[in-house]
């Protein structure tokens, strides 16, 4: 299932490992959950594992793969086994790279690190309609909890107003109306604002999250 992103702000929660969470996060109204599929990451789930139960949520909500670089094998596995909805690309996956997942019949988003005004001519550079703007941090491929700084979300709509903006980056659910009025996203994600501990969500902070979202 894809999230309507034409009636705003859509909510994404990312770095769900546990079947029951995501049922759970499902029923407090997440439009989105992302899987992370970076070994390196402390919200990685192998997708042996995920394969698991992945296709008992998925008729429920929009599944997203979230992954840095990933090898063929793994792309090839989630797309015949129809495991995701959309693939997160979080490395340094060309344009060129997006384009061909995208001819391949891929839904795609690409997140960009944005350091300064002048990196957000990436987005521009991709053929994906849909970008996920997060926080730079180089040690880092993203879920840092470091705040995006939001008025250049402002500004990269305003430049190129035919993407899709989802904003990410240090957002909370003290915070994250605010950052919805402010730069009016098509989506909103978040991994570390709402966790208990690596991978596991507080499911009071997430319900509290998507109720803010709502309300922004
Ligand atoms: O969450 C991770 O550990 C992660 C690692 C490597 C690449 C991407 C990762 N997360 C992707 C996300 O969409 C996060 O929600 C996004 O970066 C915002 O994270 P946070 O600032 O912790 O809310």
């Amino acid at each position: 299932m894809f999230p309507d992103l034409s009636t705003p702000p859509a909510v994404k929660i990312c770095g769900i490992t546990q079947e029951q969470q995501a049922r759970d996060i499902i029923t407090l109204g997440a439009d989105a959950l992302g899987i992370n599929f970076w070994p390196k990451s402390k919200r990685y789930l192998p997708v042996e594992k995920a394969a698991l139960w992945l296709p008992n949520v998925r008729a429920e909500t929009c599944l997203v793969a979230v992954m840095v670089n990933p090898d063929a094998a793994l792309l090839d596995q989630l797309m015949q086994e129809a495991l995701v909805d959309i693939l997160q690309l979080h490395g340094d996956e060309s344009p060129a790279e997006v384009g061909r997942l995208l001819d391949a019949g891929a839904h795609v988003i690409k997140a960009l690190q944005i350091r300064d005004r002048a990196s957000l001519a990436q987005i521009g550079e991709y053929p994906c309609e849909t970008v996920l703007l997060d926080a730079y941090n180089p040690g880092l491929y993203g879920g840092s909890g470091e705040t995006f700084p939001w008025e250049l979300a402002v500004i990269a709509q305003e430049e190129f107003p035919e993407k899709k903006i989802i904003l990410s980056g240090g957002l909370t659910p003290a915070n994250v109306r605010q950052a919805i009025q402010q730069t009016h996203p098509a989506g909103v994600d978040v991994a570390s604002g709402v966790e208990s501990g690596p991978g596991i969500k507080d499911l009071a902070l997430v319900a509290e999250f998507i109720q803010e979202a709502k309300l922004g």
